[in-house]
């Protein structure tokens, strides 16, 4: 393939008590808009995937977790339009602080059995049945 260039994102599926699973709605006038994903994003130069994860979550969400209560889970790798993505999807149980939708963003809680009624970007849908089996 020619000119495909690799974008390395990462994303958690942050669990609550009762098992639910956090989405998050990417808001209008970004790529994907609409669609709900996991929280994270790119993976900055310098980095690494723990302390994006952990920046992002800062950033998003309002909450602070520890590199030691992110689990690696499985990943995503699909080719769009104008990258191929590669994303790292963590697990994380345990975090400080109150989950607050930071930018404005639609958050919910989702049982993994429910995931599919929520329109997802085509990267993730594979991810849904993992989420299902494994947690
Ligand atoms: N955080 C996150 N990003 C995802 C998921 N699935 C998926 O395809 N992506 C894509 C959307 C974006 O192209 C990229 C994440 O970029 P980002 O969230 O940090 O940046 P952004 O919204 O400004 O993205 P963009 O408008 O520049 O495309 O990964 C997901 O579940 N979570």
């Amino acid at each position: 393939m020619k000119g495909c260039s690799l974008l390395l994102v990462v994303a958690v599926a942050l669990v609550d008590a009762d098992g639910r699973v956090l989405l998050a709605q990417r808001p209008l006038g970004k790529s994907l808009a609409g669609l709900w994903e996991f929280p994270g994003g790119k993976v900055q130069a310098g980095e690494t995937p723990e302390a994006a994860l952990i920046r992002e979550l800062h950033e998003e969400l309002g909450i602070d977790v520890k590199e030691s209560c992110l689990a690696p889970l499985t990943f995503a790798s699909h080719g769009y339009e104008a990258f191929h993505l590669l994303m790292p999807l963590y697990v994380c149980r345990r975090w400080e602080g109150t989950v607050t939708p930071r930018e404005g963003q639609n958050l919910a809680w989702v049982r993994p059995t429910r995931l599919a009624d929520y329109p997802m970007p085509p990267a993730d849908k594979p991810l849904i049945a993992t989420l299902c089996d494994l947690l």
